[in-house]
Formats: C-alpha cells, sequence, structure tokens
C-alpha cells in the first residue's frame, strides 16, 4: 500500500466510535514486516543516504520522532479527537513543556484543587521565573473572571481533580478564555477521554499523566500532551525537541497496549466505584465519601454534563477526623496496596497528606480541604465483593 492510500485508511478510523479507535486510531501495521503491534524500534538514530537526507525523511533522531511513539501519538490524537499527539517521559514533563512557553510577567490562572507535584512545579520549579500564578475555584466564576487580565495567558485546570474529586466546567470556562485569547489546558488524567473529552468541550489542550489510566498496567511513567490546533502541536513539539523529555520506544509501546483495553479497563473501574462509594456511604464510620458520581457531591451537575460515568477514584474521611485512624486503617488493607499512583487495573490506597500531596505546605493543604484523615482509593478491576470485604475488614 502506499503512503498515500495508507494515509486514507488511518484518515477514516478516526471518524469511527470510540471503542473501535482505542485499538485502531491512528494505527496501521508496521510498513516494513507488516507488523500488527508496532515493533519496538529501539534505536537512537536513522540512517541517512546523503548528508541530511534521512533514508526515512519522518525519521532522524529519536528525541525528534520514533515510529514506536509516532504510533502512540497518533493513538493519543485520535482517542482524545485531536489532530496532535506528543508522549512525554513524565506526565509532569509533559506540564513543564507547555509551562516554558511563558515568560516574566505573564500570569497563569490554575485551580486550587491539583496534584501535588503539579503544585509544586508552579510554585517552586517556577517561583523565580516571573511568571504570577494564581490559585482559585474555578466554579467560581465571577472571581476566576476578576483575575483576568492582559498578562493572562494560561489556564490550568484538573477536572476531577486530585484529591478532593472536585470538578470545573470546561465548557464555561473555555467561552471565557475563548473570548480573551488565553490558552487553555485540562489535565484528564482522572476522567480518562473515555469518560470525558476536554477538546470537544472547548479546551486547546489535553495533559494526561499517562502512567495512570492510560498506561493502566503499574509500569510506566508516562506523559502526554494532546492538541487540535496544528500550530500549537507544532509550538509544543519542538519545545519537546528542543528540551528532550521524550518517551522511550519500550515505553511507548506500553502506553500504547494500555489504551487498547482502555474501554473495558474504565467501564469496571466505574462500575466498582459505584459498589465501594455505595459500601462507604454506608459505613458509621465514615464521615464524607467525595465522588462525582453522589447526588449529593457539590458538583454532580457538572459531572452528569461534562463525564460519561465517573470513574474509579474516591477519596473520604473519617468520623472521628484522626489521622491515627486513617493510617490504621490503610496499614490493615489487604487487597488494597497502599501505594502512590492510581489507574491500574490493582486498587490502590493513599493518604494524601503524608504520600502524594505532602509537597504542598500544611496550611495550603488544610485550606483547600486536605485534612489529615483523608484517604483517596483507586478502585481497581479485581471483583468488587473482594474490594468491599477488604474494606470492611480493614475498617472493623
Ligand atoms: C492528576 C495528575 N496529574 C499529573 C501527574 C503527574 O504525572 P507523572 O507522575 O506521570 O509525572 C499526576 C501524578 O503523578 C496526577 O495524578
Ligand atoms: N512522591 C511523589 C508522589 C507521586 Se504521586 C503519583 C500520583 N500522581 C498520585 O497522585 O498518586 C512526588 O512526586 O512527590
Amino acid at each position: 500500500i502506499d503512503q498515500t492510500e495508507l494515509a486514507k485508511r488511518i484518515k477514516k478510523k478516526d471518524k469511527m466510535k470510540f471503542n473501535t479507535k482505542v485499538i485502531h486510531g491512528g494505527q496501521h501495521h508496521d510498513p516494513s514486516t507488516g507488523a500488527v503491534m508496532p515493533p519496538v524500534y529501539q534505536t537512537s538514530t536513522f540512517v541517512q543516504t546523503s548528508p541530511g537526507k534521512p533514508l526515512n525523511p519522518d525519521y532522524e533522531y529519536s528525541r525528534a520522532a520514533n515510529p514506536t511513539r509516532s504510533a502512540l501519538e497518533n493513538a493519543l490524537a485520535s482517542i482524545e479527537n485531536g489532530t496532535r499527539g506528543l508522549a512525554f517521559s513524565s506526565g509532569l514533563a509533559a506540564t513543564d513543556c507547555i509551562l516554558r512557553s511563558f515568560k516574566a510577567g505573564d500570569e497563569i490562572i490554575a485551580m486550587d484543587d491539583l496534584y501535588g507535584g503539579t503544585y509544586r512545579m508552579f510554585t517552586r520549579i517556577y517561583k523565580d521565573s516571573g511568571i504570577k500564578f494564581h490559585f482559585v475555584d474555578m466554579n467560581d466564576l465571577e472571581k476566576f473572571k476578576s483575575l483576568i487580565n492582559e498578562n493572562t495567558k494560561l489556564v490550568w485546570v484538573e477536572t476531577p481533580t486530585n484529591p478532593l474529586m472536585k470538578l470545573a466546567d470546561i465548557q464555561e470556562i473555555a467561552k471565557i478564555t475563548k473570548e480573551k485569547k488565553i490558552l487553555f489546558a485540562v489535565d484528564n488524567t482522572f476522567a480518562t477521554p473515555y469518560l470525558q473529552k476536554p477538546l470537544d468541550l472547548g479546551a486547546d489542550i489535553v495533559m494526561h499523566s499517562a502512567t495512570k489510566y492510560l498506561g493502566g498496567h503499574s509500569d510506566v511513567i508516562a506523559g502526554a500532551l494532546i492538541v487540535k490546533d496544528e500550530a500549537l502541536g507544532d509550538q509544543l513539539h519542538f519545545q519537546q525537541f528542543a528540551t528532550g523529555a521524550t518517551l522511550g520506544p519500550m515505553d511507548s509501546f506500553l502506553v500504547l497496549r494500555g489504551i487498547k483495553t482502555l474501554h473495558l479497563r474504565v467501564q469496571r473501574h466505574c462500575e466498582n466505584g459505584v459498589k465501594v462509594v455505595e459500601f462507604l456511604s454506608n459505613h458509621p464510620k465514615i464521615k464524607t465519601v467525595y465522588f462525582p458520581g453522589l447526588p449529593s457531591h457539590p458538583y454532580h451537575e457538572i459531572a452528569k454534563k461534562q463525564m460519561s460515568g465517573f470513574g474509579g477514584m474516591v477519596s473520604f474521611t473519617f468520623v472521628s477526623g484522626k489521622k491515627e485512624e486513617a493510617v490504621n486503617f490503610l496499614e490493615r488493607l489487604n487487597v488494597f496496596t497502599l501505594a502512590e499512583s492510581l489507574g491500574g487495573v490493582e486498587s490502590l490506597a493513599n493518604h494524601p497528606a503524608l504520600m502524594t500531596h505532602a509537597s504542598i505546605p500544611e496550611d495550603k493543604r488544610k485550606e483547600i480541604g486536605i485534612t489529615d484523615d483523608l484517604v483517596r482509593l483507586s478502585v481497581g478491576i479485581e471483583d468488587a465483593e473482594d474490594l468491599i470485604a477488604d474494606l470492611m475488614q480493614a475498617l472493623a
């Protein structure tokens, strides 16, 4: 098949439905061998037939492009309904790639509840760059609007947020950022494109910690950016190429393999999430359950509007409010593994204040509601009965 015919066939797959796209989107067989999965092109460089003339014009050096990474990047673009995907060596490297575009005097408005590492990058790595950061609850649209001025260059939201499961209305924010010509980036790690498609809702950039649901098997650290606008895609690719935080071929292969079962896994995460939430919500020792699928969740209406399911991430606090009770509970778990990270097939449990969000200063944590008795669960795809039995014995 010649290249034009191949490109046509790939384009057709972009019109297919989501469950087909996770498997075929942006994909074709390996042109030189016919291999169905792209081989792990474990090579740093590519032959040139004459100086400056690579044998294949798409590939000269793997930091710029590598065929295994290209296959993943095409899949990422397809499943998020973008035109360009970029794969990074971590989620934070992907975030950093966006941040590098800004200069002293620029202002960035970010959601007040963020993954601890993102908050740490904004407040510590970029603190001396002259970029000004504002943290605000994006549900207070008036307050958000009042922070915008001619220097505002980026709006950054995570929705749902890590770990408090707050939501931001992507469409409403996009109306404002479009009018003011501000770039709008959404960290879609918790929702995944199976449940939420920020580019379709008006965002300019989707970011992922692909370490989580996209990879799905807790075996890789990876990040992703996806955009619709081709010029923005070129600009971000240049930043990535020129600074170097690209994803290696083996890790690209693992994330691509993970994506092929994303729809099945997230469906089960959602089913199990609801069952775990039902159990926790009726347990006498549990005070508040944070889950966007609960009608009592303050942002349930936004969740219904922009998500097609509620995911498998659940946080909760104890009636006693005591850190010791949370710690004892976590130490007693048997099927849930006490570990940082989320989105893998196995259920994980985490104490945000002591683990994933320890990099946020204590006063700030308290201010946003990350209390010392807060526990976060990443509900996996095991049998829900076993998960609930494990929670029950650990709470007993
Ligand atoms: C919501 C969210 N965004 C970004 C990151 C950063 O990703 P990574 O660990 O892959 O660098 C994480 C976790 O680390 C996360 O939970
Ligand atoms: N100690 C790490 C924390 C990694 Se958190 C991983 C993931 N985002 C999660 O929320 O579980 C650090 O970077 O400080």
